[in-house]
């Protein structure tokens, strides 16, 4: 059950106990996650509706399609008792037994049973035997599950995350190493994602036949396969150290559905890799398709706003969903894929991370700098600082992309990257129509004025101060007030 499907009653008892002492706090804060930019936005959403804070948390994280289970596996953590019971109706039998232990030494009731929810709180719980602080179910529960929180993956100001490899890894082990079918069924029951077994992606793939095999990246192997008669991409993971990572940072964004996000169906953790799968994009990635490296025509111009568009749309979610923004990281034509009508999903969220938070707040300064080097701009790639900035810097490189099809990186140019490049041209006052892709100039899909227009989106994208480029919000405006014949058909 999704946290918005709470029955009424629930929801209003839960309410009450988490808005006394508020208790709510706590939750959005420490256990989602959440920025105390984000809980103040929270109360003062409330107070203007005159609503409940805690059922204002609920609407905001629900959106997130959050489920009631994890709902309870956070109340477990804050050994919210009463809240937690007023939960037992609508969750799993296999949850209860969190609640069972509360009468055990691992787990002191930190708010007795009484009307009001109040309580004397036990801040610290001990297991006998163990040298953690927390209970062996909780434990054995976060190996399992690592909870999709909002920002937890992503808030990297020092990214130095490796917990979550080992907790990949460990998904379907108990504490004494041996695998747990229990476990799996945990998380099965908690992600709204489905748990696949490798043995299916193995037949689905033919088993990892290099004619299923659609690419390679710095992540892994991406191979065709049909799982439930759905075309699907399964990318396997190579078992790098950190890489498993990714799998993790990819679940959690797939909490946030749009046209313009390529959609995870699935994932494996109990095979020698861990895989992720996703809809199958027959039209390829960008990249192949500017390169001619498939078997589709060259994109006309109409298909080139058409990415333009649902690319800038996607970002521009990104961007602007939540109060804190969410950073791709490596924007790129490689990592936006197109469907059959040439819709494009942007994709790989493997390096995205949650963004500064608060009008002060312009920037984070991160300790590594990912991502593919001609897509960054130089305040990212010296001194570290990210930004939604370096989602519009890439973008604009795309951009020029799109119009010339010119290589990112030549070194039989006089000018190295294209960014530089193409900011030189800019100077010398050159006629951007002259570089258009040669695989449509002079042809009848030609359309100098497009060409022209989308190289000076890129250069205003790429300017070098971070300051002086627009935001995605600015560049969909300014695509979206674009005219030209068979627009309104493609958009
Ligand atoms: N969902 C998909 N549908 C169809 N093809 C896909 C899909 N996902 C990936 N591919 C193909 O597999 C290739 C490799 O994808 P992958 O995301 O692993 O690497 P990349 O983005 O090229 O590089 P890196 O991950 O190092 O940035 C892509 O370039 C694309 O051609």
């Amino acid at each position: 059950m999704y946290i918005y499907e709470l029955p009424f009653e629930i929801n209003k008892e839960l309410c009450r106990l988490l808005d006394n002492d508020d208790d709510w706090k706590e939750l959005a804060g420490v256990h989602m996650k959440y920025s105390a930019f984000d809980v103040n936005e929270i109360e003062q959403v409330a107070k203007r509706q005159g609503s409940s804070p805690t059922n204002q948390l609920f609407t905001v994280w629900g959106q997130l399609n959050h489920r009631v289970e994890e709902l309870f596996i956070l109340l477990y953590r804050m050994k919210h008792i009463p809240a937690l019971r007023c939960l037992v109706p609508v969750v799993d039998s296999r949850f209860h037994r969190l609640l069972q232990k509360q009468d055990s030494k691992c787990l002191k009731e930190k708010h007795p049973l009484s009307s009001d929810g109040n309580a004397n709180r036990q801040k610290t719980l001990k297991v006998e035997g163990s040298d953690s602080s927390l209970p062996l179910p909780v434990m054995l529960i976060e190996k399992a599950i690592q909870l999709p929180t909002p920002s937890k993956a992503y808030d990297d100001d020092q990214p130095t995350d490796e917990s979550y490899t080992d907790s990949t890894k460990n998904s379907t082990s108990t504490l004494d190493g041996k695998p747990n079918a229990l476990d799996d069924e945990f998380l099965k029951s908690v992600s709204a994602i489905p748990l696949l077994s490798y043995e299916d992606l193995r037949e689905a793939t033919n088993n990892w036949s290099d004619s299923n095999l659609l690419g390679k990246g710095g992540f892994g192997k991406v191979y065709k396969g049909e799982w439930k008669l759905l075309p699907v991409a399964v990318k396997k993971l190579l078992d790098n150290d950190g890489k498993n990572k990714e799998l993790i940072r990819e679940m959690c964004l797939n909490q946030y559905r749009h046209d313009n996000i390529l959609p995870l169906y699935g994932y494996s953790l109990g095979g020698p890799e861990a895989c992720l799968v996703y809809q199958f994009m027959a039209g390829g990635s960008l990249e192949q398709r500017l390169r001619c490296k498939s078997f589709h025509p060259p994109l006309t111009w109409c298909q080139r706003y058409r990415i333009a568009h649902g690319v800038a749309r996607g970002l521009l979610f990104l961007h602007t969903m939540a109060g804190t923004p969410l950073i791709h990281g490596d924007i790129k034509p490689a990592n936006i894929l197109l469907d059959q009508c040439t819709m494009p999903k942007i994709g790989d969220f493997g390096l995205a991370r949650k963004g500064p938070y608060g009008e002060e707040r312009t920037h984070l300064k991160v300790s590594r700098v990912h991502g593919t080097r001609p897509y960054l701009p130089d305040e990212y790639l010296r001194t570290r600082c990210l930004s939604p900035a370096v989602d519009v810097f890439s973008y604009g490189i795309v951009m020029v992309e799109m119009a010339t099809a010119l290589p990112v990186i030549d070194k039989g140019r006089p000018v190295l990257l294209l960014s530089d490049f193409i900011h030189q041209l800019a100077r010398e006052r050159v006629d951007f129509a002259t570089e258009e892709d040669k695989n449509i100039r002079g042809s009848q899909n030609s359309n100098p004025q497009l060409c022209r227009e989308f190289v000076n989106i890129g250069l205003h994208c790429t300017k070098y101060l971070r300051h002086e480029r627009p935001t995605m919000l600015e560049v969909y405006k300014r695509l979206d007030a674009m005219n030209f014949p068979g627009k309104e058909i493609f958009k």
